[in-house]
């Protein structure tokens, strides 16, 4: 065991304790009904070392939907299917600087698709090039590929989030239509979304998610089996979209403070990994205005500043 290991395990629960106080400055997604029910005083971290183990705090053990953190995995399941070059024909590789939900450049570019896989509008058509007959085959596929990187055959939807987020989802059908409108969307629109909502209700804790980041911090390579999991060359697209824009319209701010390729989630749930090292899974339901977790940034920017793991 290293000697940097040893001062994570000792030093975790002191720094969640700390980071824990920005839990009050934060509020509970509502738009989302089914989310609001989230305990907002919540922090868990569990981080994962392929060699030495596992180092957990607070509350690691909380369920929560993967929400946005899914799109990553979407993304690179529809690379894996399509290839870069389908894949980059309907969506671009450019951050927003808007927040994950706005239509606003939709209607700016010519042609007129997502500006990145990351946010919503991207994510609904990658969700459309997902093989598979039906809706519900391409979430199975989803959940097979969400469950071996989790080591986790257990991982499974939340149907109760799923059905409030697909009766209230009207932005997010707003934006589907307009992209059919756009001529990105081949299909059906109402069964895209069927399957974007399911692999967004797709629930994990911060273990689960700690080791879908560590296959991301090996290049795509099981921990366990040594096995290629996902071709290194997508696992380098998907880390370059979460550092610029995998925070959403904060993702500047993340780099500068913390220096991770990093996914949040409005469960509150963030995947963070350092390269080669650690798989990290942090969730803390209370979000600040950009939808990113309030304590849970805290608490990475304190591990990265303590430890140096900032890549820039
Ligand atoms: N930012 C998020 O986590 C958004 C995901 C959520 N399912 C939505 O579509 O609104």
């Amino acid at each position: 065991m290293t000697t940097e290991w040893n001062q994570l395990v000792e030093g975790l629960p002191r720094w969640l304790e700390a980071s824990r106080a920005y839990t009050a400055q934060g509020s509970v997604a509502a738009y989302i009904p089914e989310l609001a029910h989230a305990p907002a005083g919540a922090l868990g971290i569990t981080i994962m070392d392929g060699a030495s183990g596992v180092a957990r705090a607070g509350e690691a053990d909380l369920p929560f939907t993967l929400q946005s953190i899914s799109k990553v995995f979407t993304l690179l399941l529809a690379l894996m299917d399509n290839g870069e070059d389908g894949v980059f024909a309907k969506v671009g590789m450019e951050p927003t600087g808007d927040n994950f939900n706005s239509m606003l450049k939709l209607e700016l570019v010519d042609p007129g698709i997502p500006f990145n896989p990351l946010i919503n509008a991207g994510a609904i058509a990658i969700s459309s090039l997902i093989h598979g007959a039906t809706p519900a085959e391409k979430t199975e596929r989803i959940l097979a590929f969400f469950r071996e990187l989790a080591g986790d055959h257990s991982l499974a939807c939340n149907e109760d989030v799923y059905r409030s987020e697909t009766q209230t989802a009207h932005r997010n059908r707003s934006l589907a239509y307009f992209l059919k409108a756009n001529g990105v969307l081949d299909a059906d629109v109402e069964e895209v979304l069927e399957v974007y909502f399911k692999h967004c209700s797709i629930e994990a804790n911060c273990r689960q998610l700690a080791r879908m980041a560590l296959v991301l911090a090996h290049d795509g390579t099981d921990p366990e089996s040594g096995r290629e999991l996902v071709p290194r060359r997508y696992v380098r697209i998907a880390k370059s979209f979460m550092i610029t824009c995998g925070m959403y319209n904060e993702s500047g701010a993340f780099a500068i403070r913390v220096g991770l390729p990093a996914k949040s989630g409005v469960s509150g749930g963030i995947l963070a990994l350092v390269p080669g090292r650690y798989g990290i899974g942090v969730v803390g339901p209370a979000l600040n205005a950009k939808g990113n977790s309030t304590a849970g940034v805290h608490l990475l920017q304190t591990l990265s500043a303590e430890f140096d793991w900032s890549i820039f």
